[in-house]
């Protein structure tokens, strides 16, 4: 199946004051449909022109753009509004019309779009029910939380029966159990509804809640790409590792590193753990070679639904015979030892 939105060595200049900006550099990537695809990078990597670039708000100036089988590049302003109805977008500060109730901010795109009155009143039940704000239909913005007002942004911009939603920084505004409840609902939008999402982000904790696969995006260019769960538990570029440390803490380092050269007896290793049974067989032959470990540190979690995490070892034994386990642990996964 052709990807939904495919990036063809796609180039955004800006003019500047010291000269042409490439806010998006040689940018290629695909996102398939149905899936929760997020783009991740620093501020100035060049997140919101990438968005801009997909709704047509900014024409690319060089490379190829496909979204939904459409060049955007080719179409003119017409073609392109009727295009943005196939893409709904939520923002970082909910762009709510704060003199419209609930019910009239959603009813807003029904209206542009022009559904009858009676259509949109049960389109606007139905998408509040799924947001779950039936009840706050006739409040005002003003009168509701911050994750009540993403939901009612969510409600908004699925109005139209988009086929894509683009989340720019949807959730930045946000406390992080609020946090957590709005990815939730995009969660369920992309399982029920079947929309693909395209998260844009400078946490990776949002990344790693509900993408499937991530795009590490710095200045302008794509560092890195993969599946979530790669990118975690093997994350190459500099940038990439750096977001990866912002929420893995199972790692000791620093203070309490030390604490744990000074009180064990032998060599500190830690080890990711990616699939637990078979780093338990390689410890289980620690006894055979004379080699003792006590499991010192660590914290296995789950990430799109496989083990994660990291187990820190202290191994105490000749020293030949320590480096023949490390030797044998080294071949299942990545170990980390602190001299
Ligand atoms: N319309 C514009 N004119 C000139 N430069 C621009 C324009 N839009 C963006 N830029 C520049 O392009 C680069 C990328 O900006 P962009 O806003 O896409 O990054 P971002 O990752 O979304 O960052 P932030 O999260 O801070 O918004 C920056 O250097 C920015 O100053």
């Amino acid at each position: 199946m052709a990807p939904i939105i495919e990036f063809r060595d796609v180039t955004k200049v800006f003019p500047g004051p010291q000269g042409e900006i490439r806010a998006v550099d040689g940018v290629s990537l695909a996102v398939e449909k149905g899936e929760i695809f997020g783009v991740i990078g620093y501020s100035g990597a060049g997140k919101s022109t990438l968005v801009r670039l997909i709704n047509g708000l900014e024409r690319v100036t060089s490379g190829q753009l496909l979204v939904d089988g459409d060049d955007v590049a080719a179409l003119s302003e017409r073609q392109l509004e009727v295009k943005r109805r196939d893409i709904g977008m939520i923002f970082q500060q909910f762009n709510l019309f704060s003199s419209r109730t609930v019910a009239g901010n959603v009813a807003f795109p029904l209206k542009v779009a022009g559904w009858p009155k009676a259509d949109r009143d049960r389109r606007i039940a139905e998408l509040l029910d799924f947001v779950g704000l039936l009840d706050r239909a006739h409040s005002y913005p003003d009168q509701l939380s911050g994750g009540q007002k993403q939901r009612v942004g969510i409600a908004r911009a699925l109005a139209a029966q988009p086929k894509i939603l683009l989340a720019d920084e949807s959730t930045s505004a946000l406390d992080p159990q609020t946090t957590q409840d709005v990815l939730r609902l995009l969660k369920k939008v992309n399982d029920e509804l079947g929309v693909t999402i395209v998260v844009i982000t400078h946490e990776l904790e949002v990344v790693r809640s509900i993408a499937d696969r991530v795009a590490v995006l710095e200045g302008g260019r794509v560092a890195e790409q993969g599946s979530v769960f790669d990118i975690f538990t093997n994350p190459r570029a500099d940038v990439t590792q750096r977001f990866v440390s912002t929420v893995v803490h199972d790692r000791p380092r620093g203070a309490v590193l030390d604490r744990l050269q000074r009180t064990h007896r032998g060599r500190i290793v830690t080890a990711t753990v990616t699939d637990g049974a078979r780093l338990g067989a390689t410890l289980a032959s620690a006894g055979e070679l004379g080699v003792t470990f006590e499991i010192v540190y660590g914290g296995i979690g789950t990430l799109q639904d496989q083990s994660f995490g990291s187990l820190t070892l202290a191994l105490d034994g000749a020293e030949a015979d320590v480096d023949a386990l490390v030797g044998r642990l080294r071949a299942i996964t990545p170990i980390e030892e602190a001299r």
